[in-house]
């Protein structure tokens, strides 16, 4: 995981673990640093809550024992979900979903890389046939990360045939990972949204689709909850991709978006440079967020 963390909490709770013992103002402090990072009213609520009666449980007044059961029990909600990547098909057909400009094409090159790194061969398919800059933009993250690509042969073909032919050629070529960018889209716009389910449906005539990865800026913060709604109802989501944590305060997004969703978190983006994608480890996350 990257260096950076500015979505991490330890600076808003320096203060209150600084002091000698925990009294009103701790919880006062401790509320306005999970709001301020984006957990939402109702997880802070249900943290303050939960940590209240740990706390009165325990009979501790320290608040080095605070931190620990809140670090605790950001784990543990984190890890209700399987953040695993289901990549065991030959080929593993991996579909890339979201809204204009949340990092899509930028975490598909990261991606690509990451499983280059992993021995893997990998065919990225240019699915956004209507933007060449969004095919070229592709192209060279796809030239960085040693993967193939498989670009439109027109200005506006059917993305789906596109994806079709990118899974056709793994399938001759024995290549084990397919992993489709699609065009940004708004969720509000149906036509688009019928368009991602045929891309699907299409695929799914060659091959099962293994992964449909929504991609969320974390800078959206709480409205990134409703974009999800919609690609779920139509994309059939299997996990989330929380991009720009580095350029964002609000680490508890991840886990306020995990919760409302009910999908878990797969991959951070964390960066612009290729090697700034992470696996999603709730252990790791929640010792970093919490410091
Ligand atoms: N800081 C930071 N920037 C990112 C991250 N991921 C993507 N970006 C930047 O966000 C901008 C948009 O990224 P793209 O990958 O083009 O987004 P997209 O979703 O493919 O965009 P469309 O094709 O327009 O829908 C670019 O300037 C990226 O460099 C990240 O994790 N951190």
């Amino acid at each position: 995981m990257a260096e950076r963390t500015p979505w991490s909490l330890s600076g808003a709770l320096r203060g209150m673990f600084g002091r000698q013992k925990i009294d009103e103002t701790t919880w006062d402090d401790l509320e306005e640093a999970l709001i301020t990072a984006d957990f939402g009213p109702d997880i802070t609520d249900e943290i303050v809550e939960q940590l209240r009666e740990q706390v009165a449980r325990f009979h501790t007044e320290d608040p080095k024992d605070l931190k620990r059961m809140l670090r605790e029990l950001i784990e543990e909600r984190l890890s209700k979900f399987d953040t695993t990547l289901n990549l065991r098909e030959r080929p593993a057909v991996t579909l890339v979903v979201g809204v204009n400009g949340v990092g899509k094409t930028t975490t598909i090159g990261k991606f690509a890389n990451f499983l280059r790194i992993n021995g893997r061969t990998v065919v990225v398919a240019a699915a956004d046939t209507f933007r060449a800059a969004a095919v070229e933009q592709l192209s060279t993250w796809a030239q960085r990360a040693g993967a193939g690509i498989v670009r439109p042969q027109q200005h506006g073909q059917d993305p789906a045939s596109v994806a079709y032919q990118a899974v056709e050629i793994a399938m001759r070529e024995g290549l084990e990972m397919v992993v489709i960018d699609t065009a940004g889209r708004l969720q509000t716009k149906s036509g688009l949204m019928d368009e991602l389910s045929k891309i699907r449906r299409v695929v799914e005539k060659l091959a099962p689709v293994s992964e449909v990865l929504l991609v969320l800026d974390a800078t959206t913060g709480q409205n990134g909850v409703a974009q999800a709604e919609a690609f779920i109802q139509h994309a059939g989501v299997t996990g989330l991709v929380v991009t720009k944590l580095d350029g964002s305060a609000k680490g508890g997004f991840v886990l306020a978006v995990q919760e409302r969703t009910g999908l878990p978190i797969k991959l951070i983006g964390q960066g612009e440079g290729i090697n700034d994608l992470a696996g999603f480890t709730p252990h790791v996350f929640a010792e970093k967020l919490v410091g």
